[in-house]
């Protein structure tokens, strides 16, 4: 399998560093360019062994996948830096957030096209990924894409139109734990706790949390840590108090909302 990626920024070297990690792709078979940061690309060829290329040297026509990872409003002038040097065995598989298929295609032409909504936890293969393509993706390029995303975390095929829910959730999402992790950590300081041992006790409780996900109803999970008239019933009363639903879900609103208005931005 050969991947170029176009664009070789973070969303870039966590996939790459996943695909590395769990030995699916070789190095040597993966390819990066970016627009203009050659010690960027320098770096990633240090650190993962992977080949630098440009649009004008190289030849795109035998890769499999062109991964596009830069931002929205960058896609038009990428695309139209490789088009001509497409063939019709690649699937361009973009991971920017909004842009629609229909856009690529008016870009590139009837192309075999995908989105993907991963997200960094890919760089430990744990991404949780949405997916979708456009109807000239093959079974057998399907196949292959779902491969390579299982590589780097679950895998969800949805609809294209739910990618916006998926950027909301899963693509964003990282960062509204890391903000809440944040927050936890300074209120252990707060609360009399050294930075040190507020960031450890942080790190533990979202390890053992995020596997206790994997196993049981989050809701029964809440119950059994809520004891009645207790600490965490307290703690649970200032969410409840402040309408902590609500936020959670106007952030990822948000993030959804913004998704669609890239799409339209730069469509
Ligand atoms: N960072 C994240 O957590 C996630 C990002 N994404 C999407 O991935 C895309 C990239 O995001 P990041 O990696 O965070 O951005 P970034 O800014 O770290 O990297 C983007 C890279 O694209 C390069 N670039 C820009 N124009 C180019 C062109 N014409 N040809 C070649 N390379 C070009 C830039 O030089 C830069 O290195 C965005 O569209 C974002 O929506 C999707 C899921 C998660
Ligand atoms: O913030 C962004 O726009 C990108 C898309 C999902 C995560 N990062």
């Amino acid at each position: 399998m050969k991947i170029v990626c176009v664009g070789a920024g973070s969303m870039a070297e966590s996939m790459i560093h996943g695909w590395i990690n769990k030995r699916i792709m070789k190095p040597e078979e993966i390819s990066v360019m970016n627009r203009s940061d050659q010690d960027r690309l320098e770096f990633l060829h240090d650190e993962y062994g992977v080949n630098i290329v440009c649009a004008e040297k190289t030849e795109l026509r035998d890769a499999d996948f062109i991964l596009l990872a830069m931002k929205p409003k960058d896609v038009e002038v990428a695309l139209k830096g490789i088009r001509e040097k497409l063939t019709g065995d690649t699937v361009i598989v973009s991971v920017a957030a909004g842009v629609s298929i229909e856009t690529i295609q008016k870009h590139v032409g009837d192309f075999a096209v995908a989105r993907a909504m991963p997200n960094t936890s890919a760089q430990i293969g744990k991404s949780a990924t949405g997916v979708a393509w456009s109807k000239f993706v093959t079974k057998e390029q399907q196949h292959l894409l779902r491969k390579l995303l299982s590589s780097i975390g679950g895998v969800t095929v949805v609809e294209e139109d739910q990618l916006h829910a998926v950027t909301g959730i899963a693509g964003s999402g990282p960062a509204y734990l890391y903000y809440f992790a944040e927050s936890m950590v300074q209120a252990g300081i707060d609360n009399g706790l050294s930075s040190a041992d507020a960031k450890k006790l942080v790190r533990q409780t979202f390890d053992g949390a995020a596997e206790m996900l994997q196993q049981e109803d989050f809701g029964e999970l809440r119950k059994r840590v809520t004891s009645p008239n207790g600490t965490t019933a307290a703690g649970l009363q200032a969410l409840y108090d402040n309408d902590f639903k609500r936020i959670v879900g106007d952030c990822v609103t948000s993030a959804a909302t913004r998704s669609r208005e890239l799409g339209k931005e730069f469509e």
